[in-house]
């Protein structure tokens, strides 16, 4: 039998399945899916079977075995062997990087190597006096098998003489893979299996053994077994007399395996299903029609911020587990607060796995495991969590579908959601993409007339729960503000709206507008910005460390005290606004309660949901962050929303700029007025007449679609053609420029020999145009220089396999020489 396995090697030529013999012990083992570990270029390595073959594609002669197979149940199942070969094929990426992507860091595999004595040497003996250490061979003896690495670090003065050994074949060497992290073990006592002997032997204990006499009466009172530290914590005693008493046969002593729990000891308040609005209802049947059907189907829910969406996902689910079937939702890693997943645990309790980046790597990895051993039937995660090992998908949820953080900007290179549609394709399930403000991709995909026979799968939830109006929202031109003389950075609008929350108790929420980076240094002297000598991008200054950093090689360095440039003193350190935010509040508003959302307050694991509980609980009166407080949260005293300004994001060169805005101006505004008390919204800006700003005062997304659709058409972006960005990159500008020069003809001349090469206005339905090369807008990174070359097309074209022949001539030769080809399918930014 012939396993088809795929390697982890990254790179291009090895980007195929290997062929590698089944031992007969491993035949009833193994399947599609199991990782195992395989010779490759005299190493081990870990690998993934992709499939199975009577004979090899190769010389026989030539076929090596497995080496070994890694676990007894495969962590990965057939249909995301596939699906990772259609994300290979669609991202350009490798089927490596996309196995990678599907298993907890816990499982990529570590190779290691094992040293041990030579039995059939220590046998005659003289072999290992002559060549190795006695105190070397002794421990070894000992140890039976230890790491090179352990050896190497104890018995460093006898590097020389392992190596005559190994080569001598007295000691041997074996390679392995070790996975990173382990199931947690605990070392357990258990009370005696046969009572009545146990309390016969208690009688009978020699007087002088007394601590070994109350352990076990210790024991036989609990009468459950317990962990070994615990139990030696309570009872007092050692581990020895535990021993003996297990040597006794008294007590039983094993390693229990223990889950990880990063909600352990938490209670979730059971919720019961809440009888649902008209709105809710109508949406609600057309999910549980298309999941019992069991074909799949993508369907878009546009609800309006605090029209219950939530509430329909979590009867969805419901309905779904009914059928025996599982569920997977989807939620922006910054809105996995612990008001959503209060949500799921509250109804589903255990049977909720959830997924997201501030686990540890062991906490992620036990998660993951009550997924793939059934145990749970829902998981809740973010972008990865679409990896979810489940067998029988009924349902997949993406809660708040237009987040840029779907796509996940290193290779695999992929989009959650259209991940998300193929799996559902591969398990007959529904696809609910949820939004207040759905992307246009989404929005226009779910607009097209449904096929004859089928209902259209765009599922509207146009008003509030309880027919609570949307807040009003006041538009504030903030050039007029400092023409009649107000220079803060409070309107009199906001400041006046602020005082009268103070004065009624109630919350506030302020967002400062800014996207990328936190902090950074500025002469006003001379206007000098400290960049790193390797890339061409600001750095970042850290007020714990004084130390500026790049944000993309990790360089660092001191922050200077005068300018580097023209040695003023003037340079300063430019926050991210919001402490100088808070210092204005302090001072308008003496004694305010304020809490600070941002990168700074937020690196401290769980400090998020510390901050937002603080707020829940009423113990602050203002909510004050970047991005991170527009999302998700529903607060009923929260009745004012304030926005300090709209611009930033609109000023960024991103065609999505307009749309970003839009999003968050609508997300933010939603906070306000979701219960009992009326809300209301004030958005400062200095561009009022902004469309994106104008639709989002007046809530109306489809005024906004409208609009933004004509800019797009005009410019020739999605959703009217579909984008790739290749980034090319090289330490010598001369050999970049010419190479990226090479690949741009030869994409088109390519792109001609199939007949699609063309302008997007001409009008024909295969179209796709090449621009560039042109340098990166961060033209340089890590002492690398970067070019792109952009690719806009239409229509039915395996863009892929173009690219796949225009890089080819360009991969061969040394490594060193070769122009690096980064390859961005449907690309969120194009940086
Ligand atoms: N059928 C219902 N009856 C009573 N209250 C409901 C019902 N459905 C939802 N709610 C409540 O309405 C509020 C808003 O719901 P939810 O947070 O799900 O809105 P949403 O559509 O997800 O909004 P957003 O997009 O702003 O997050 C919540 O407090 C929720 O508990
Ligand atoms: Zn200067
Ligand atoms: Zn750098």
């Amino acid at each position: 039998m012939i396993a088809k396995v795929i390697v982890d090697v990254p790179s291009r030529q090895t980007d195929r399945p290997f062929d590698y013999e089944v031992p007969p012990a491993m035949q009833d083992w193994i399947e599609v899916g199991s990782r195992v570990g395989v010779p490759f270029g005299g190493r081990v390595l870990q690998g993934f079977v992709i499939g199975f073959a009577e004979t090899a594609g190769i010389d026989a002669a030539r076929i090596k075995p497995l080496s070994e197979l890694l676990d007894p149940v495969p962590p990965l199942l057939p249909d995301l062997i596939e699906l990772a070969e259609w994300i290979s094929d669609k991202y350009c990426c490798s089927w490596i990087a996309a196995l990678q992507a599907m298993i907890p860091a816990a499982l990529k595999g570590k190779a290691q190597r094992l040293i041990s004595l030579n039995p059939d040497e220590a046998e005659e003996g003289d072999g290992l006096t002559s060549l190795l250490p006695v105190e070397l061979a002794d421990w070894l003896a000992k140890q039976g098998q230890a790491k090179l690495e352990t050896v190497q670090e104890r018995f460093p003065q006898h590097a020389a003489a392992v190596k005559m050994a190994l080569r001598e074949g007295v000691l041997l060497e074996q390679a392995s893979i070790r996975d990173r992290l382990a199931v947690r073990k605990v070392l357990t006592v258990f009370p005696p299996h046969d009572r009545a002997a146990a309390e016969e032997a208690l009688a009978a204990f020699p007087v002088r053994a007394a601590k070994q006499r109350e352990l076990l009466a210790f024991m036989l009172e609990r009468g459950e077994p317990m962990p070994l530290a615990v139990m030696l914590a309570e009872a007092g005693g050692s581990p020895a007399s535990v021993r003996s008493l297990v040597d006794k046969g008294l007590l039983g002593l094993r390693e229990v395996e223990q889950q990880r729990d990063p909600y352990a000891g938490r209670e979730f308040r059971h919720t019961e299903p809440l009888p649902l609005m008209e709105g809710q209802q109508a949406v609600y049947e057309r999910i549980a029609a298309s999941v019992s059907r069991g074909e799949p189907q993508a369907l878009l829910l546009h609800g309006v911020t605090g029209s219950g969406k939530t509430e329909v996902y979590l009867q969805s689910i419901q309905h779904c587990l009914e059928l025996g079937k599982q569920a997977i939702v989807l939620v922006p890693e910054i809105s996995l607060t612990p008001q959503m997943v209060e949500r799921f645990k509250g109804r589903f309790g255990d049977a909720v796995a959830v997924l997201h980046s501030r686990l540890s790597n062991g906490e992620r990895y036990d998660e993951w495991r009550k997924i793939r051993s059934r145990r749970v039937q829902v998981a809740i995660g973010a972008r990865s969590a679409i990896f979810a090992p489940f067998e029988r998908i009924g349902l997949i949820i993406i809660d708040e579908e237009h987040e840029s953080s779907y796509k996940q900007e290193e290779s695999p290179k992929y989009h959650a959601r259209d991940v998300a549609v193929k799996r559902a394709r591969q398990h007959g399930a529904a696809v609910v993409l949820g939004s207040a403000t759905p992307s246009l991709e989404s929005f226009a995909a779910a607009s097209r007339p449904p096929a004859p026979g089928r209902e259209s799968g765009l599922l509207p939830m146009p008003n509030r729960v309880g027919d609570r109006p949307m807040p009003p929202v006041d538009v504030i031109d903030m050039r007029a503000e400092l023409l009649e003389g107000n220079r803060s950075m409070f309107s009199r609008r906001l400041h006046a709206a602020l005082a009268e929350r103070l004065e009624r108790g109630e919350q506030s929420v302020l967002l400062l507008n800014r996207r990328g980076y936190s902090t950074f240094v500025m002469c006003r002297s001379c206007g000098y910005t400290a960049a790193c000598t390797h890339c061409d991008i600001s750095l970042t200054y850290h007020q714990k460390t004084r130390a500026l950093r790049c944000h993309y090689c990790g360089h660092a360095e001191l922050a200077p005290k005068n300018c580097p440039s023209c040695e003023s003193e003037h340079i300063r350190y430019f926050g991210t606004g919001t402490q100088k935010v808070e210092e204005e509040l302090a001072k308008l508003f003496p004694g305010i309660r304020v809490i600070r959302m941002d990168v700074d307050t937020t690196t401290e694991k769980n400090a998020h949901e510390k901050l937002l509980k603080q707020f829940g609980d009423r113990e602050a009166d203002v909510l004050l962050g970047t991005q991170m407080v527009a999302k998700g949260l529903d607060f009923p005293f929260v009745t004012l929303v304030g926005v300090i300004a709209a611009d930033t994001s609109l000023n960024l060169p991103d065609f999505r700029a307009a749309e970003r805005t839009f999003q968050l101006l609508t997300q933010v505004a939603g906070r306000a007025g979701r219960h009992h008390l009326p809300g209301e919204v004030v958005v400062q800006t200095y561009t009022p007449e902004h469309y994106a700003i104008l639709t989002a005062q007046h809530h109306d997304y489809a005024a906004f679609i409208r609009e933004e659709l004509k800019h797009r058409g005009v410019m020739g972006y999605p959703p009217f053609c579909r984008l790739v960005l290749v980034t090319m990159s090289h330490e010598q500008l001369a050999q970049l420029s010419s190479v990226s020069e090479q690949f741009a003809s030869r994409l088109r001349e390519l792109a001609a020999a199939e007949g699609v090469l063309d302008s997007l206005d001409s009008g024909s339905k295969r179209a796709l145009e090449v621009l560039g090369p042109v340098s990166s807008p961060i033209s340089r990174m890590k002492d690398r220089y970067r070019f792109q070359v952009v690719i806009k097309y239409r229509g039915n074209i395996d863009v892929p396999a173009l690219l796949r022949k225009a890089t080819a001539p360009f991969l061969e030769g040394p490594a060193q020489k070769q122009v690096l080809f980064s390859i961005d399918v449907d690309p969120q930014v194009i940086l």
